[in-house]
């Protein structure tokens, strides 16, 4: 095949005239760059979004409380809230023109509250690049107003961190009215700011826009550069050019575009880890795990192809696939004995949107499979978007599914979060497990997580058990359920039913 490609391509590269090849490379390579930006402008503004959002419920949460004004519980509450919200710096009451506390205390020194300068469509006011003194910061800050609260937001919130993996890309993130609250080139060394020839792209959320921008004439260099050596060369050496071209080609095949092949042919398939039922060392499910053969016999681990699926938006197709080759290969086991299960891993876009609704009820409908019989399982980077994951997670267990929270320990989320969360499972994190009865500094966190999911009533799977010292701590813990190699490594469907016929009894 490839032989046949080389031949083809050496043909093709000695008949076809040099510059529409040149012309064709160019138009590819500009819209390479503007997909590029497309998905950086959308993770930038998921980013801005998720920022909002939290300050949002920070502001929404302390107006709600009912608190006597500026009395110590209110303040306790303002510095509580003001720690479990990632983004929000400081929250402020007054119901006049000063503020009268802080999440810090009573003001002793007069602070005017700033006038509102633009109202959100969420009704939420704003207040843009407030720059306090007597504050501790000279940062500009983002003051979102509800009737007598501030919340503070520093505006270098809005930075992404994987902006700096191109140096060239900044972004700029405005309200919908147009008002600048943060651009990255100000934080940033870069030699100018953005101009009119940058090659750029533009997003809005309800309350947000965003613009991504890179210099085009980077670009434009890059390839006349190219291009002066190409022209001579090609001239004396056609088929050698041609020949490497191909191959050039094939290199920049993107890994992106290698995973959309994939799942596009359907290449993906599910292989399916046991889960134990600790008292009794009966099989009572599995957890089903991607995996992504290649043509030359090795593996993609999935470590490497989730985040970027989940960069790149193809994270939904992966999960859909899973979920159908759940029901091709176990939906006559899961017929045939309605108290077994499948675990399914939901990607954060899945639970923060609730578009995995439809898909499972689609996939359901008339399978003759329950809904308990399926198993979700998100991880806490899912629940930056609180509201939106529990209506999901609330609607999947009106269902009768049972949801899982994955990873349990390596995340953000404290016992405030899941306890307003409607979960049944918690998965400790394979971490955890591996540390029991050794000298890692995190043996003694494992306890604790028991400790909270039995205080919070939650069925708890320990994940990554290799030993049955491991197992035996857990049981003695009161813990549920347990993977891992010490029982089976994840396996093909096949194997897994045999796996499964031996341990159910
Ligand atoms: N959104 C989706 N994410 C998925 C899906 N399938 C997998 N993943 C995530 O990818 C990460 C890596 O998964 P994998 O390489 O499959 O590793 C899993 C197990 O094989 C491994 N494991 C299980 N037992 C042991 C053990 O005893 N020792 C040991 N060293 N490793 C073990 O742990 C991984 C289980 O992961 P978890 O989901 O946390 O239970 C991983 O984050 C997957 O979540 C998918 O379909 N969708």
């Amino acid at each position: 095949m490839t032989w046949a490609l080389v031949v083809l391509a050496t043909v093709i590269g000695t008949m076809v005239p040099l510059a529409p090849t040149l012309y064709v490379s160019w138009r590819f390579a500009l819209s390479t760059q503007q997909e590029q930006l497309n998905a950086y402008a959308l993770r930038v503004l998921d980013h801005t979004d998720a920022v909002y959002a939290d300050a949002v419920s920070a502001l929404r949460t302390i107006a709600a409380m009912p608190f006597p004004p500026c009395s110590p519980q209110h303040i306790r509450a303002m510095l509580q809230i003001t720690e479990e919200a990632l983004s929000v710096v400081n929250i402020g009451y007054g119901a006049g023109d000063v503020v009268e506390c802080n999440s810090w205390g009573i003001l002793n020194y007069k602070l005017v509250r700033a006038p509102v300068q633009i109202e959100q469509p969420d009704g939420i006011g704003l207040i843009l690049n407030w720059r306090p003194t007597n504050f501790g910061t000279d940062r500009a800050i983002l003051i979102l107003r509800l009737r007598e609260y501030s919340v503070l937001v520093d505006q270098r919130q809005f930075f992404n961190e994987w902006e700096t993996s191109n140096p060239f890309t900044i972004s700029e993130v405005r309200t919908r009215g147009g008002r600048p609250i943060y651009a990255s080139y100000l934080d940033r060394d870069l030699p100018t700011p953005p101009d009119a020839s940058d090659a750029s792209v533009e997003k809005v959320s309800r309350n947000w826009a965003v613009t991504v921008r890179q210099p085009r004439i980077t670009f434009k260099e890059h390839l006349q550069a190219n291009r002066a050596v190409l022209l001579p060369l090609s001239a004396a050496i056609a088929l050698l050019s041609a020949a490497s071209g191909l191959l050039v080609l094939r290199r920049q095949s993107s890994p992106r575009t290698e995973l959309a092949k994939a799942l596009k042919k359907g290449e993906l398939v599910a292989h399916y880890q046991p889960i134990i039922e600790l008292a009794t060392g009966r099989c009572i499910g599995a957890e089903a795990l991607v995996r992504w053969p290649r043509a030359d016999g090795s593996q993609t681990p999935p470590d490497m192809f989730i985040p970027l699926a989940e960069e790149t938006g193809l994270i939904e197709r992966v999960t859909d696939q899973m979920l159908a080759a759940v029901i091709e290969d176990l939906g006559d086991l899961l017929r045939d004995d309605p108290h077994a299960h499948v675990s399914i891993n939901l990607s954060a876009v899945d639970i923060t949107t609730g578009r995995i609704l439809p898909v499972l009820e689609r996939v359901l409908d008339g399978s003759g499979i329950q809904p308990r019989q399926i198993w979700l399982e998100a991880t806490e980077r899912s629940f930056i978007d609180v509201d939106g994951a529990r209506a999901t997670l609330l609607e999947l267990r009106r269902r009768g599914h049972r949801t899982a929270i994955d990873d349990f320990g390596t995340g953000y989320s404290g016992l405030n979060y899941i306890q307003n969360l409607p979960i049944d499972l918690l998965k400790i994190d394979r971490s955890f497990i591996t540390a029991v009865n050794t000298e890692a500094p995190t043996r003694d966190v494992t306890p604790y997580i028991i400790a909270m999911g039995h205080e919070l009533k939650l069925q708890i799977i320990a994940e990554g058990v290799e030993t049955e010292n491991q197992a035996e701590y857990l049981r003695t813990q009161g813990v549920s359920f347990a993977q891992g190699w010490l029982y089976s490594k994840a396996l093909p469907a096949s194997a897994f039913l045999v796996f499964w016929t031996a341990r159910r009894r």
